[in-house]
């Protein structure tokens, strides 16, 4: 890898590899290890963050610390969360190494992301290279328990960002699309080839770029709106009136709920958004379900 002129050295492909080798790592597909290996990469995932200078920014998985090396220098702090013993008892050394006047900037939490609920600095974006098979998780995860998250951006199996950033009436839209909205807005931010990572992954990845706004205007809470989410998504085939039976009790009790919420019940859940799941679940009247199912609450 070659730095651009004027820019600080970045970790490059070869300092990765020796690193890897010194540690004797075997990146793993269970936790998602792909790491970047390229400099250029690393600036553009950087700068589409748009992070202003006095921000704290929270990375998630920082692996062997290319991304956190070019977090540290556009952002005030960096908080990492790191999941690998090994990876992370080694990134103190590699921040202190290659950006020496960066180490009171640099907070590491030995943790897995999806169980973090506090962390030393309250960060106001996160950026991250996730591990896949556990990214939508951890992106609820992290806007659900960490409300000064006002924006970011992540780097995604590209089919997944496509999915994040999903509008109602698209092919991908989902589960992910619809909860994600409930926190802000999310835009895909560009493609990602293979060959900027080691190990190269098979797929492509995506850039989605994130910005909070505020939940819809409800009395139903986050849980509510995202059960008739999880039950309208469990059948996406067959219309609301048929997906929420269950969840509502019977098939009559879903179009009574679906009418009082101004939702056609003969609809597909791919066409609401986020605003009228909310409605919905206002409607539900939870005695009537109760009553139904024979649940004691
Ligand atoms: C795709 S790699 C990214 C590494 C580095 N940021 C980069 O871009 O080269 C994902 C990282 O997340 C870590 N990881 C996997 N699951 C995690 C979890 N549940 N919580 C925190 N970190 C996790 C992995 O160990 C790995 O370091």
């Amino acid at each position: 890898m070659t730095d651009a002129p004027g820019s600080r050295p970045l970790f490059g492909a070869a300092d990765i590899r020796a690193l890897a080798d010194e540690l004797g790592i075997r990146p793993t597909k269970t936790l998602g290890q792909n790491f970047v290996i390229d400099g250029n990469t690393i600036r553009r995932i950087v700068a589409a963050a748009k992070i202003d200078p006095d921000e704290t920014v929270l990375e998630v998985g920082p692996g062997l610390g290319s991304l956190t090396l070019g977090l540290l220098d556009a952002a005030a702090r960096v908080v990492a969360v790191e999941i690998d013993p090994v990876l992370a008892g080694r990134l103190p050394a590699t921040v202190a190494r290659w950006r020496p006047d960066a180490v009171g900037r640099f907070d590491l939490v030995l943790s897995d992301a999806l169980k973090v609920t506090e962390l030393p600095q309250e960060p106001s974006a996160v950026v991250a290279n996730l591990p896949y098979n556990v990214a939508v998780p951890v992106v609820l995860h992290l806007l659900e328990h960490f409300p000064s998250l006002r924006h970011g951006l992540v780097m995604v199996q590209d089919e997944v960002a496509d999915r994040l950033a999903a509008q109602p009436g698209s092919k991908v839209y989902g589960v992910p699309s619809v909860k994600a909205a409930w926190y802000g807005t999310m835009r895909k931010a560009g493609v990602i080839g293979m060959n900027v990572f080691w190990p190269a992954p098979k797929i492509h990845s995506g850039l989605v770029g994130f910005a909070r706004t505020e939940p819809p205007a409800t009395s139903a809470t986050r849980r509510e709106v995202f059960a008739v989410i999880d039950a309208a998504f469990a059948q996406r085939r067959k219309t609301l009136r048929a997906a929420l039976s269950g969840w509502a009790g019977t098939g009559a009790e879903a179009e009574r709920i679906l009418h009082a919420a101004g939702v056609d019940p003969q609809a597909r859940g791919e066409v609401l958004g986020v605003a009228d799941f909310a409605r919905i679940a206002e409607h539900k009247d939870s005695a009537a379900g109760a009553a139904e199912t024979g649940a004691v609450r």
